[in-house]
């Protein structure tokens, strides 16, 4: 692993915006979660209850009519939109005003979703959060990228972050290819691993958090709803996105003591987000 900039608590702390006394529930923003098909509407009930329960004010699910009875049961609090059709996006459709919007989660890479996420990237101007399935139709129209408002963070997998730029033969060479990326868009790049590195411009920084109890579906859905809650909540999107992967990961260590490596869900990721928040302060 190269020389990167360590993320521990000291470097989270200066990147984190506690919340005011004053605040209410329209100050602390609202984000809109937009993802999910037949059979993983489970992803975007995962990332709109972290986005809600890393301290975003008002939280909306963008997704397909399947799933409306399921996310209004599992996360109360979450309120819905549904697309026209039944299994999967077709169109996005919102007159929300909005401080962050996370996306891709569950969401296939049927055409018509193709063309939903063409025409929403061409009107959209509200910071993104992009992952799993709008990454992979991303890596098929690569020049959508000029299309990404300036800071979006990406938040590929390694396979994911593979079909966005290529295969790689080196540590250095990865890095390399995601700079290039980052400099000429203006992209903030989490690359998910064991462990996660943001990648910003000529910044890279190494997370310090997390375990292999984190090796568990769902769990890059829910760190994608963490950043995008804090995003919402007016940090800067590196800030968001630093943060995020400290706090994901910190959940995991704190845990294992009791779920041990394999007894880790990603539901315990969103259940510790308390714990690891009352960790992060001075
Ligand atoms: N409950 C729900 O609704 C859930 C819904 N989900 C949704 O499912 C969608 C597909 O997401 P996904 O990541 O599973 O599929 P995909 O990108 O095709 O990767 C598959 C192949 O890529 C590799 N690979 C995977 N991870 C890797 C890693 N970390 N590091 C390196 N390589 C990795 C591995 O390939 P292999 O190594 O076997 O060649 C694997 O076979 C997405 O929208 C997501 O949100 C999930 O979140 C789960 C819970
Ligand atoms: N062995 C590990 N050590 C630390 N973090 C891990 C490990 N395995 C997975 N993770 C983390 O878990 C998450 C997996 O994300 P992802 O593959 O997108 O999951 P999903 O798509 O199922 O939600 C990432 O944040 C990654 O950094
Ligand atoms: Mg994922």
């Amino acid at each position: 692993m190269g020389n990167f900039i360590q993320i521990d608590k000291e470097i989270a702390l200066r990147h984190f915006r506690p919340i005011e006394k004053f605040a209410h529930k329209g100050s602390q923003g609202h984000a809109l979660i937009i993802g999910g098909s037949y059979g993983k509407i489970g992803s975007v009930c995962l990332s709109a209850k972290a986005c809600l329960k890393s301290g975003a004010g008002l939280v909306t699910a963008y997704i397909p009519k399947c799933g409306y009875t399921i996310i209004q049961t599992a996360v109360p609090e979450v309120m819905v939109i549904t697309d026209d059709y039944q299994d999967f996006i077709t169109s996005v459709d919102h007159d929300l005003n909005l401080q962050a919007i996370g996306l891709g989660m569950g969401m296939g890479t049927q055409q018509e979703t193709h063309q939903a996420l063409f025409l929403f990237l061409n009107m959209n101007t509200v910071p993104l959060v992009i992952d799993a399935d709008a990454l992979n139709i991303l890596s098929l129209n690569r020049e959508w990228l000029e299309l990404l408002p300036k800071q979006t963070v990406l938040t590929p997998h390694k396979k994911e972050l593979e079909r966005l730029i290529g295969a790689w033969q080196s540590e250095e060479e990865m890095i390399a290819k995601v700079q290039e990326l980052s400099n000429a868009h203006d992209i903030i790049f989490v690359i998910k691993g064991a462990p996660t590195l943001i990648v910003y411009k000529e910044q890279v920084y190494q997370n310090t958090t997390g375990n292999q109890a984190l090796a568990t579906a769902g769990s890059g859905d829910v760190l994608t709803g963490i950043i995008t809650g804090l995003l919402a909540q007016y940090h800067a999107p590196f800030d968001a996105a630093l943060v995020g992967v400290y706090l994901h990961g910190l959940t995991a260590n704190q845990a294992v003591e009791e779920t041990g490596f394999n007894s880790f869900i990603a539901s315990d990721i969103i259940k510790g987000l308390g714990k690891a928040f009352l960790s992060l302060q001075a």
